[in-house]
Parts: structure tokens; C-alpha cells; sequence
């Protein structure tokens, strides 16, 4: 029996956690969930799950699911209630499914407890790529991906040596514009940025689809996951989201990992890894399907991509303040403040303005976080 905590159990990676481990309650536990602000969609989980411990971003938000729930579930709250969570002692697993750069302090304190770690959170790695893995090496720790390009690339190397991989290549959707041409972006509204062509996610993620960024989060992802130099890291764009990503061998050989987007897929070869158990899944036909297309990327169009790729070779703190001027610019869009291209114009500002760091440690990534996102939230761009 795994013993599994979720952080974000309430979104959608962590709704579609709780459906695998329904289909499998022999095999896994939920032992500890967290959320933000959803106390209702939190009551549930509790009454049907159980956890030992809970945690939600506030007290108010915590009373109300310990007031509501038929036993007295233990309850945490905010950044420390977190971290409590990421060290419980009964975990085995943490699928760490909350979004932006909060994923880092509970990573890192659950990897020194000894956890392994189902990562979704992709910004954790784009923030702190380079301690998360230092860390989780010392600590014999194995993160697993849990995004489903990364997963791809991590099931077509199973029991391949990684030293004989001439590139890798990361599929990409193109995002709800990708047939849209330049000038039209300045009319998008939040509702068409909302709408991505394959699949169903939390608001953040889908908008850095439609920028391309959410991509270039995934390039620097796959660099520390894989331990690969940008060099070695593509992006294809792939519209019908069937194959998920690609290996290429030194010898020409290419493995992929295909099938229909279905996040429940790569959450459980996670849960599972280095097993595998059945899944309830609607299977793929590609007679039905019969036509998969494949194109370049359109740095021209979607410079966020371009501006990722950059980021991540400079490294140092770049990454760190790419990441939090784009959650910032996000949840401004989101918001209705900014015009669509504004989100990478506010970046672009901030990355202007931003004196990078070499070897950064922990204390001067959280410092030039908090940095990009003061300067985020005051970067004068066009208004929607
Ligand atoms: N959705 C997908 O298919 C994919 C997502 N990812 C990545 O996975 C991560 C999660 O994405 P997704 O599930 O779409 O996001 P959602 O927006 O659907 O869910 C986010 C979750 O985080 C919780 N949360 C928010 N604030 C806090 C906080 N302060 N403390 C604890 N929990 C908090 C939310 O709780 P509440 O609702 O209660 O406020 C919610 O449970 C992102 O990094 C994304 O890039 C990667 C690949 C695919
Ligand atoms: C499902 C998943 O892994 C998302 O990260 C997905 O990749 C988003 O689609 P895009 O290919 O449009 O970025
Ligand atoms: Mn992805």
C-alpha cells in the first residue's frame, strides 16, 4: 500500500489523482491533502478519502472543512501548514499538484524527509531546478514527472541508457491561437485565451499554453529532469495532443509515448512507476483519428518560447524571475487588467530590469522571486 499526499488536491491534476487512487483503493492511501480556498470540494475529499492531516491556505478556510468534517481530521494551514504536510511522517508519496512557484519551500523539505516526489508543479523546477535535484540526489530521492510531455520522454527512456539520447522533442498543442496571426492577439479576450483546443486544466496553465510559455516552462523542466542541455531539447508543435513526446536515439531511432489526452495516464505510471496497472481510459484509435500533423514552432508569433529558451541558458536567476513575472502577468490577465500580449511584454520588462545572479542559493531565489513579482505587479503595459 503507497501512502500518498496531494498538494492542490482540489484542481484538476489533483481531482484526477483522487480518480486513480479510486480505481485502485487497494493499493493506495491517502494519507494527507492540501488546497487553497475550495472547502467545499476539501469536505468532500475528506469524507470520502480520510487523510490523517489536511492543510488549506488559510484558518478561516481550515475551519470551515474541520467544522464541517464526521472526525477530527488534524488541520494545518498556509505556507508552514504545507511544509508540515510535506514532512507527515506516514507519506511515502507527494504529488505535488499546486500551481506556481509556492510548489519549492515544500518540495525541498519533502524531499529531505525522504518522500518521493509526483511532480506536476512545473515551476518548481523552473525556479529551482538545480538545488531540487542537487537535493533530491543527496537524499536518494526519485522525482518522477508527472506533465504529460515529461512522462512521454520518461517512459520512452525506461531501461534505455540516457547517454545515448541525441535529443529530445516536446510536443506542443500551439495553445487556444496558434492559427491566429500576430496583430489578432490584441483582441483576444480571457474567455478564448481559456479555451485550449485539447485539454481540460486549472486557468494558469491553459493561459501559459495559449502564450507558448507554458512550453518554454517545459523545456527548462525537461533539462533538469533529464539532466540534458538546451541543445538537446526541441519543440515540435503537434495540434491533435495523440503523441505526447519523443526520444531520439544515437542511432536514429525514435520512441514515443502515444494515446488520448488523459492526464489520469501519466499521474498513474507515476503512482505506479516501475509498475504498471490497468486504467479506465477511453483507448486510442488512430484509424478513427487517421491523420497526426506535425510543424515548426513560431518563435515570431509566440516570442515566450524563445524568451524561456534564453532564460534557461543564462540560468542563474533568470529563470527564477522569467517564472514569477509571468505568474504575476497571468494573474493580472486573468483578472482583466492587461491585454493578451501585455503577458510578454511584462516580462520582457522585468527581465530587462532584472541584474542576474550566478549560483544563486535558495535565499537569493526566493529574493529575486519576490523582486520580479513586485515589479510585475507595477509594469506599466497596455491595458484589455
Ligand atoms: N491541469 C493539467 O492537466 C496539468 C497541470 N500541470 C501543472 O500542475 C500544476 C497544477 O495545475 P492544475 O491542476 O491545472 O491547477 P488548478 O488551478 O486546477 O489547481 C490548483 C490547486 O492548487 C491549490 N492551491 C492554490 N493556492 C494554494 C495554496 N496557497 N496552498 C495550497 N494549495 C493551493 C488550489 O486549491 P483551491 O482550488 O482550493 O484554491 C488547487 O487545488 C501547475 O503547475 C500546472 O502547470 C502540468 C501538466 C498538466
Ligand atoms: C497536459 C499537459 O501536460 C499540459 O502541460 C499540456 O502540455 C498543455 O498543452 P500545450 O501543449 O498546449 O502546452
Ligand atoms: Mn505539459
Amino acid at each position: 500500500m503507497k501512502r500518498i499526499v496531494i498538494w492542490g488536491s482540489t484542481g484538476s491534476i489533483g481531482q484526477n489523482t483522487l480518480e486513480v487512487i479510486r480505481q485502485h483503493a487497494d493499493q493506495f492511501e491517502v494519507v494527507g491533502l492540501a488546497a487553497g480556498g475550495n472547502a467545499e470540494e476539501m469536505i468532500r475529499q475528506v469524507e470520502e478519502f480520510r487523510p490523517r492531516m489536511i492543510s488549506m491556505a488559510d484558518e478561516e478556510a481550515v475551519e470551515k472543512v474541520k467544522g464541517a468534517v464526521s472526525y477530527p481530521v488534524e488541520a494545518v494551514w498556509g505556507e508552514e501548514g504545507l511544509l508540515t504536510l510535506a514532512s507527515l511522517d506516514e507519506a511515502d508519496f507527494v504529488v505535488s499538484a499546486i500551481v506556481g512557484s509556492r510548489g519549492l519551500p515544500p518540495t525541498l523539505t519533502a524531499i529531505r524527509a525522504g518522500k518521493t516526489i509526483g511532480l506536476a508543479n512545473k515551476e518548481t523546477l523552473v525556479m529551482g531546478g538545480s538545488l531540487v535535484m542537487e537535493e533530491a540526489k543527496k537524499a536518494g530521492v526519485s522525482v518522477l514527472p508527472v506533465d504529460s510531455e515529461h512522462s512521454a520522454i520518461f517512459q520512452a527512456m525506461n531501461g534505455e541508457r540516457a547517454d545515448r539520447v541525441r535529443r529530445i522533442i516536446l510536443t506542443a498543442s500551439g495553445g487556444a491561437f496558434r492559427d491566429w496571426p500576430r496583430d489578432r492577439l490584441a483582441t483576444a479576450t480571457r474567455e478564448e485565451a481559456l479555451n485550449h483546443p485539447n485539454w481540460s486544466m486549472g486557468a494558469k496553465v491553459t493561459i501559459d499554453s495559449a502564450t507558448m510559455m507554458n512550453k518554454g516552462l517545459e523545456v527548462i523542466e525537461a533539462r533538469w529532469l533529464f539532466d540534458l542541455p538546451y541543445d538537446r531539447i526541441d519543440v515540435l508543435i503537434h495540434p491533435e495532443s495523440i503523441v505526447h513526446s519523443l526520444v531520439e536515439y544515437e542511432d536514429g531511432a525514435v520512441m514515443a509515448e502515444l494515446g488520448t489526452p488523459d492526464m489520469k495516464v501519466p499521474i498513474q505510471y507515476a503512482l505506479t512507476y516501475p509498475d504498471r496497472l490497468p486504467l479506465a481510459t477511453e483507448p486510442l484509435d488512430l484509424a478513427a483519428i487517421g491523420k497526426l500533423h506535425f510543424r515548426e514552432p513560431d518563435y515570431e508569433r509566440f516570442p515566450c518560447l524563445k524568451i524561456a529558451y534564453t532564460c534557461g541558458r543564462a540560468g542563474g536567476t533568470m529563470p527564477t524571475v522569467m517564472n514569477a513575472a509571468n505568474e504575476v502577468a497571468v494573474e493580472r490577465f486573468l483578472a482583466g487588467g492587461l491585454s493578451f500580449p501585455a503577458i510578454e511584454e511584462i516580462i520582457e520588462e522585468v527581465l530587462s530590469r532584472h541584474t542576474p545572479r550566478t549560483n544563486p542559493r535558495l535565499e537569493d531565489l526566493f529574493e529575486a522571486d519576490r523582486w520580479a513579482r513586485e515589479t510585475a505587479q507595477h509594469c506599466g503595459v497596455r491595458v484589455g
